[in-house]
């Protein structure tokens, strides 16, 4: 707000009601101003200016008659804000006591309001880096602030009274805006130097006073719109990224309210479709309604450091989730929580789960963990067949699992309370092989039990047997199968009593029968036997959806056998899915009992499983792009630097880096200055 007294000039010149034109001249001449207040019994009652006098001369008057002034003044308090009254020219202002304090005329004000203003505004644009320059009706530069003056490389002084017109190149005629029209993103040069900006004509009264025109220099300009390309393509590659992502990521405040929601929404366990509903809820609402248990969030907050659990909704979703706590400047500001469903899709058979019976068998029955659709649509298949008494053949890589499947299909089969028999053709020696598929009789060879023994066969009686490595078979040995097979009878050896069978047979290999077939090592009526209803279980790396769920189940079994408490970091979880698993679960078995017993820390982390599965050399190879997961705009700035480093050590030049980033040259150097530092 500007007062009166901020723009009151001192009254030099103070002349009688009654003083003739010619002293009137005289005591404005001798004083050295244009305007002298008319006094009249001590009080100013109004004013006469040199134009005045000049005039009344023109019109004929002799110098000794009185002079006549206006009276078009009024007295105002000097602390008010200054504003403008009708029919009145000229102001003069007054202090608490009634003093007069100076004047103004009402044009001067309008002028000084201007020009504070202005200044004013340049207070406000100075910060936000923008050029100004005032011209007046004839172009002469008026004003200019101080960013202009950096922007065009000239001090104000020698602008100042230029023609700006003459000055500026630009396509449009600068007229226009004098004539009221206002000019936008018109780009003009001066100096070389290129800006962009707008013109705007200065009114006054209603009455053209003159332009101003506000600009950016476009070297800076241009600069700063590709540097906001730059983030905003990372920030949508990361987005996508996120999205992508098979983790639920979930951001809460410090005081528990849910920010955001990205990558993958587990509704099931918050028990509602849309992520946007849990959005601006506080999390603590979740766990007293059983949902979000136990409140890592809580955990992290008072922990102040990494945290991780498996939680539990009210129903069957189980997740594991790491919540991470953000600082800013040294005040927790955040906590990031990254959460994957962990159940398995595998319906629990409550009859298999409980039956104490069913463990009297030969092998438990193990917790078969997956979440592949592969395996979902797998099972599936299976557990159809199962239904029938067909023999089932499981091929697949080592390690994949077969055996464990082999129980799926007996449990899931009418056989399920009766024995499940394993025979693992591979590793029963080859002289023996025969008597424990077939026992034998007493007395039936030197060194056999007295009383004799009952075969594997005979054991599944009723049940299953699952021939396990059935292509190590030796080839004589696979003749007595088939017999078995067709004949669905048997006899021990030394025995003369034939046995009827009833058992479901479950082959698993390997290798590859057929090719084994080809080149003689097994017999064709065999495999054609076996290979009745076929199944192939894919390798790990064909379904990388189960690594994770794996990966934790093994970890929970560890633990528990080694009572130690230890979890994966989200970054080592990455690593084990990119890697390619030749020996399958198995090795991813004996991988995460390695990684128990070699990480010191709680935290198994990316560096130790990267070491484990690569090797000391070659981990120190595979640099990740960002670590931890952290605010955005650090895993920017991350990415950024990296992609630069890596463009600057393969290319060379930060000309061609720019070119293959698609930024400019100064904000690849700008970078690297900073990255320097
Ligand atoms: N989906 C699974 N869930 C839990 N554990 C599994 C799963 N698949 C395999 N395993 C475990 O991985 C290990 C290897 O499985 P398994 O011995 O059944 O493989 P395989 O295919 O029979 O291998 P091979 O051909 O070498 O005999 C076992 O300890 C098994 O319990």
């Amino acid at each position: 707000m500007i007062l009166w007294k901020d723009i009151l000039k001192p009254i030099t010149a103070v002349v009688g009601h009654d003083y003739s034109i010619k002293s009137a001249i005289q005591k404005i001449t001798s004083e050295r101003t244009d305007i002298a207040f008319v006094e009249k019994q001590g009080a100013l009652i109004g004013y006469i200016t040199n134009s005045h006098l000049l005039e009344q001369i023109g019109a004929g008057q002799s110098l000794d008659e009185p002079i006549q002034y206006k009276e078009d003044i009024l007295k105002v308090p000097d602390s008010l804000p200054v504003e403008f009254f009708h029919n009145v020219t000229t102001v003069i202002g007054v202090d608490s006591s009634g003093g007069v304090t100076g004047y103004s005329t009402v044009k001067n004000a309008r002028h000084q309001i201007n020009e504070l203003q202005l200044i004013h505004l340049n207070e406000i644009i100075h910060g936000a880096g923008v050029g100004i320059i005032r011209t007046n009706s004839q172009f002469k530069i008026e004003f200019m602030n101080e960013t202009a003056e950096r922007f065009l490389g000239l001090p104000g002084s020698f602008l100042l009274s230029r023609n700006y017109k003459a000055l500026l190149t630009m396509e449009k005629d600068l007229q226009r805006v004098l004539d009221g029209e206002t000019l936008v993103s018109v780009n003009s040069t001066i100096n070389f130097k290129q800006m962009s900006g707008n013109f705007y004509p200065l009114k006054i009264d209603g009455n053209i006073t003159g332009l101003v025109h506000m600009f950016y220099l476009r070297e800076e300009f241009e600069e700063a719109v590709q540097e906001l390309d730059f983030v905003r393509h990372l920030y949508s590659d990361l987005q996508a990224v996120y999205d992508s992502s098979n983790e639920q990521i979930l951001v809460i405040d410090e005081k528990g309210t849910i920010l955001r929601v990205a990558g993958q929404f587990l509704s099931s366990f918050w028990k509602t479709k849309e992520a946007d509903q849990i959005i601006g809820k506080q999390i603590e609402d979740f766990t007293r309604r059983n949902i979000f248990q136990p409140n890592i969030f809580e955990l992290c907050v008072k922990q102040g450091k990494k945290v991780t659990s498996i939680q539990q909704s009210s129903g069957k979703t189980r997740i594991w989730s790491v919540a991470t706590p953000v600082y800013h400047e040294g005040k927790l500001e955040k906590v990031v929580i990254l959460s994957r469903d962990i159940t398995s899709t595998a319906p629990i058979n409550a009859e298999t789960e409980l039956n104490p019976e069913l463990f009297e068998t030969e092998t438990e029955k193990k917790q078969l963990v997956y979440r592949s659709g592969k395996i979902a649509s797998l099972l599936n298949n299976l557990r159809r067949a199962a239904k029938m008494n067909s023999t089932i053949l499981l091929e697949g890589e080592s390690g994949v699992g077969k055996e464990i499947f082999a129980h799926e299909i007996h449990f899931a089969s009418q056989r399920k309370d009766c024995p499940f028999i394993r025979v693992n053709c591979g590793a029963i020696p080859e002289q023996l092989i025969e008597s424990e598929l077939f026992g034998y009789e007493k007395g039936a060879f030197t060194g056999a039990d007295r009383r004799g023994k009952a075969g594997l066969f005979e054991r599944a009686h009723t049940g299953t047997i699952f021939l396990d490595e059935i292509g190590d078979l030796p080839l004589n040995m696979q003749v007595k199968l088939l017999r078995v097979i067709q004949e669905r009878e048997m006899a021990r050896i030394g025995g003369t009593e034939t046995i009827p069978i009833d058992v479901r047979i479950i082959a698993a290999t390997n290798k590859d029968l057929k090719a084994m077939v080809a080149k003689g090592d097994f017999r064709e009526d065999l495999f054609y036997r076996l290979n009745v209803i076929p199944f192939c279980i894919p390798p790990l790396r064909e379904r990388k959806e189960d690594i994770f769920p794996l990966a934790v189940y093994f970890l929970e079994e560890f633990k528990r056998t080694y009572n130690i408490e230890k979890s994966f970091t989200p970054d080592a979880i990455s690593v084990l899915e990119m890697y390619g698993w030749p020996g399958n679960i198995r090795e991813l078995e004996n991988i995460v009992e390695r990684l128990i017993v070699l990480s010191q820390e709680e935290w198994i982390d990316r560096e130790v499983v990267l070491k484990v599965l690569y090797g000391e050399e070659e981990a120190k190879k595979k640099q990740p792009l960002v670590l931890e997961m952290m605010p955005l705009k650090e895993a920017v700035a991350e990415l950024e630097t990296q992609l630069i480093e890596l463009g600057m050590r393969k290319y060379g030049t930060a000309a061609k880096v720019s070119e293959i980033l698609g930024v400019s040259p100064a904000t690849i150097s700008r970078r690297m200055k900073k990255i320097k530092k």
